[in-house]
């Protein structure tokens, strides 16, 4: 500090000087920072456009690819596009050689087509012609089918009209005679040897002479026998069923039919009704064996005419009894001994209750029910021969047919029972069955008991009073077909069960049919006089009424005094 300065003073101005150099120096920091942050503006400036600059360089680079990659592109499709070119101009050469070529091809193809065209155009026309030609032959065929059909109605309706017209024409009873072989048990006592010979007790003496007439001819009798058909012993069952099929259409028509094998023992009425098995070695079977009887064969044809039926109208009961002793016997029941009676209902049918009757929907059922039955069958040996029947058999089959609708309204008016459908034409009885009516109608087949005479078969005792019993119950048949022959007012039925159980169908409308089985040897005469003596009168039956009382089938035919032949045979 110079002297003589003011300290103070001299302070005082420092402080003023270096307040003014601080503010100098504030003023230049302002100043600096001001450049700065102007600098720091530039740099910024600066750094963006760089970036600006290096987004355009490597987008300038970018573009450089893609278009150096576009340029590869191009040339690569200039390329293809020269090859496709050239093959371009190959392919028109082609087609320039095409379709100069193409004027004859054109004209080959057209030709062919036209001769195809020709020839397709024939064929259409041919075969439209066909199709034409076959729809007319189908319009005219259903035309004919319709008619066919309404003619085969017609037919039906007519052949059904000329069916009842014949069996009414036939008669209601019929009697066929059917001649069995000679057998071995025919000699009797004699030599075996002797079959069939002349002055034998085998020689043949019951003859066939045609299909309406059998001749018993020996030294003492002469006699023709006339029946609406007679079968010779070589005929087969087949030719018996023939006869008997008629009848069938009958019963589901509504009538009861009855058909009966009548003759002495070992005549052939087993073999006739059920065939010459035994009960063991029976088969049934859906064909029919050569062998079967008409049983067999009625049932199995009775089974194919309820087929032809509308299904459920038509359905079958099976009974199997024999009359043994004049008792009836249910050869179904478990017990074969217990007695049944023929029951008169109220409406005048009749039936037995208590026998057994099995529901059967096939032939196979049927007969093996009545296999069963037979094995019941009383069979006693005799001196005739050792499988001699001594009951009549009675197979039953019970047809029930529901009545159609139109029964049903006028039944609805009618009591039960009311046999006023008769009227109808419809001869079965008519029942309800939960407000159903329904019309049953029987198939009765018989193999009736031996009709010999009781001294022939050289019995004793119990079989005397069984023979008897047979005799007494085959006598009062032909008294009720006497009767009925002789229109009395009261037919006997009910003198034997026989003809009580049978008497639906025998007499009014209901059909019958006799089987006369004939032996044909001379050691049987008696009893085949009787039996075709019982024959010739039952068809007085359907002949009308005669003034002649009918003898009874106990009652001997009178033998003829007469040696004159065949040929010269009385009728
Ligand atoms: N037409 C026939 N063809 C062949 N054999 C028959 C003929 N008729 C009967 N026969 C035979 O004769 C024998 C006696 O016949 P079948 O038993 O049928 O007599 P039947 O009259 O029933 O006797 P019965 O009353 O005693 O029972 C049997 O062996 C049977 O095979």
């Amino acid at each position: 500090m110079p002297l003589g300065l003011d300290k103070t003073k001299f302070l005082a101005n420092k402080a003023r000087e270096l307040e003014v150099q601080s503010r100098r120096k504030d003023e230049r920091i302002t100043l600096l920072e001001t450049e700065n942050a102007m600098l720091h503006l530039k740099l910024a400036q600066l750094r963006g456009e760089v970036t600006i600059a290096k987004k355009e360089t490597s987008e300038f680079y970018s573009d450089l690819e893609i278009s150096d990659k576009f340029k590869s592109y191009v040339i690569e499709k200039t390329n293809k596009l020269r090859k496709d070119a050239l093959n371009l101009k190959q392919e028109l050469v082609k087609l320039k050689t095409f379709v100069e070529e193409m004027p004859k091809q054109f004209a080959q193809y057209f030709n062919r087509a036209g001769t195809i065209f020709q020839h397709q155009t024939a064929a259409f026309e041919s075969r439209s012609g066909n199709i034409t030609a076959l729809a007319d032959e189908v319009a005219q065929l259903k035309n004919s089918l319709k008619e066919i059909t309404e003619r085969h109605a017609l037919e039906k309706k007519r052949r059904q009209e000329l069916h009842n017209t014949l069996m009414e024409l036939r008669g209601n009873i019929r009697v066929h005679g059917r001649i069995r072989p000679l057998m071995e048990f025919d000699v009797e006592n004699e030599d075996i040897t002797s079959l069939g010979k002349p002055g034998s007790r085998s020689e043949v003496v019951v003859h066939y002479v045609d299909d309406e007439n059998i001749c018993v001819r020996t030294n003492k009798h002469n006699k023709v026998f006339e029946y609406e058909r007679v079968y010779n012993s070589t005929e087969k069952q087949e030719a018996i069923f023939d006869e008997v099929q008629p009848m069938l259409t009958s019963l589901l028509d509504g009538y009861n039919v009855s058909i009966m094998a009548y003759g002495q023992t070992g005549s052939g009425k087993t073999h006739t009704m059920l065939g010459s098995h035994r009960n063991d070695d029976y088969n049934p079977s859906h064909d029919p064996h050569p062998d079967e009887g008409v049983i067999p064969r009625a049932t199995r044809e009775l089974f194919r005419l309820i087929e032809e039926k509308p299904v459920g109208t038509h359905s079958l009961e099976v009974s199997v009894v024999e009359v043994y002793n004049n008792d009836i016997k249910d050869l179904l029941s478990r017990d074969p001994n217990a007695k049944h009676d023929v029951v008169t209902g109220g409406d005048g049918q009749l039936s037995i209750p208590t026998v057994t009757s099995k529901p059967v929907d096939n032939v196979d059922s049927v007969m093996t029910l009545v296999q069963l039955g037979l094995k019941t069958r009383k069979e006693s040996a005799t001196l005739v021969h050792e499988h001699s029947s001594r009951s009549h058999l009675i197979v039953t089959l019970t047809v029930t047919t529901k009545a159609p609708s139109f029964f049903a309204k006028s039944f609805a008016a009618e009591p039960e029972g009311n046999t006023s459908i008769s009227k109808k034409g419809v001869v079965g009885n008519l029942q309800t069955t939960n407000q159903q009516p329904v019309v049953r109608t029987k198939l009765q087949l018989v193999d009736l008991a031996g009709s010999e005479c009781v001294g022939m078969s050289g019995v004793k005792g119990a079989a005397l009073r069984e023979a008897s019993n047979i005799n007494k119950s085959l006598s009062a048949l032909a008294d009720v077909l006497g009767a009925l022959a002789e229109h009395r007012t009261h037919v006997p039925y009910r003198n034997s069960r026989l003809t009580h159980f049978l008497q639906d169908s025998i007499g009014g409308d209901a059909k019958l049919l006799i089987l006369l089985c004939v032996s044909p040897a001379q050691r049987y005469i008696t009893e085949s006089l009787q039996c075709l003596g019982f024959g010739q009168r039952a068809r007085q039956v359907q002949r009308g009424p005669t003034k002649r009382r009918l003898p009874s089938s106990a009652e001997k035919v009178a033998p003829e005094n007469t040696q004159s032949r065949p040929n010269s045979a009385t009728r």
